[in-house]
């Protein structure tokens, strides 16, 4: 979903992590098979990935429609990369794949050197553990009859996570600033902002060395906003917390990311260190989400 809220140029809104990424990190990871030999963090190798269309006619076969098309990609232990895209460019088809959700028509996903291929919850269970997802629109994925505590709590039951879960769940709200009293409350009675923090403390609790977060401050106003990529900040450029943030919006991309992939038709047009790319845009797609910064259509 594309966020339209007006706000100051470019120039002011877009403030490049420094360092610099690794663009390289591409195309020694499109040399090797992900899962093949030990690769730390997320690799995704030739990933395509099809959807099928209704068929035009009852006796007419479906058709499919490609939204992804052999995408090379890789997230090394601690990184934080941006994943760039208008609407329809394939950042979610992508997302589904890298977080074993679908399996790819073609191409491999691995982690850490082990394969990652949708399949039964115990069998994902080492994959989870290592690398969680915070989702864009936390009051529909967070159930509401449940207590915070409940939710944080959650996947430590699901991924037979070792520990005292009431420790955990107090570590995981102070990591992400909750004070200790909401954990008595329901989703209807958080604001936006701290819903959000609750879903970030859920993907925290089990320890994982690694968020895919999905346009995770879009829903939000402009100072909740800024307090939540804060809270990304500390996570993943303090912290040391793997990143892949999937987002249109490259003001947020630059905040956090080191180096920025950017998607269109499916395809990777380019992968390059968050800094050059934004000051120096090669593909016009990419032009056009930097002149679209902060909020405008593209
Ligand atoms: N389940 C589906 N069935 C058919 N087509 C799909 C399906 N999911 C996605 N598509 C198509 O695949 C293409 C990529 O969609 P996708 O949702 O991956 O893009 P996106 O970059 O995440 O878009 P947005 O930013 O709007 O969420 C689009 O053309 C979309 O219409």
């Amino acid at each position: 979903m594309l966020d339209r809220r007006p706000g100051p140029g470019p120039a002011a809104r877009l403030h490049p992590r420094p360092g610099g990424g690794d663009s390289a990190g591409l195309g020694r990871a499109a040399s090797r098979r992900a899962g093949g030999g030990r690769v730390n963090g997320l690799v995704a190798s030739g990933v395509t990935r099809s959807h099928r269309l209704p068929r035009q006619r009852p006796w007419s076969r479906p058709g499919r429609h490609t939204a992804v098309h052999g995408v090379d990609l890789r997230l090394a232990a601690g990184e934080s990369v941006g994943l760039v895209g208008c609407s329809g460019s394939g950042k979610s088809s992508l997302l589904r794949c890298l977080l074993a959700l679908d399996r790819p028509d073609a191409g491999s996903v691995g982690y850490d050197g082990r394969p990652v291929v949708p399949g039964p919850a115990h069998a994902l269970r080492w994959f989870r553990r290592r690398v969680q997802y915070v989702p864009q629109d936390p009051a529909s994925t967070l159930d509401p009859r449940m207590t915070v505590a409940a939710l944080v709590a959650e996947p430590l039951r699901h991924l037979d996570v070792p520990g005292d879960p009431d420790v955990v769940v107090r570590s995981a709200l102070q990591r992400v600033d909750l004070p200790a009293e909401l954990a008595g409350r329901r989703p209807g009675e958080l604001s936006g902002g701290q819903a959000q923090r609750v879903a970030i403390a859920r993907a925290l609790a089990p320890g994982p060395a690694l968020l895919l977060a999905d346009e995770p401050v879009s829903g939000l106003d402009l100072p909740v906003r800024r307090q939540v990529v804060e809270l990304l900040a500390e996570l993943s450029l303090r912290q040391g917390l793997g990143l892949l943030l999937v987002s249109h919006d490259l003001s947020v991309v630059s905040a956090l990311c080191s180096r920025t992939v950017v998607l269109h038709d499916g395809r990777v047009v380019e992968d390059r260190p968050t800094g050059e790319l934004v000051a120096d845009p090669r593909h016009p797609r990419t032009r056009l989400l930097v002149e679209a910064v902060p909020h405008l259509p593209c």
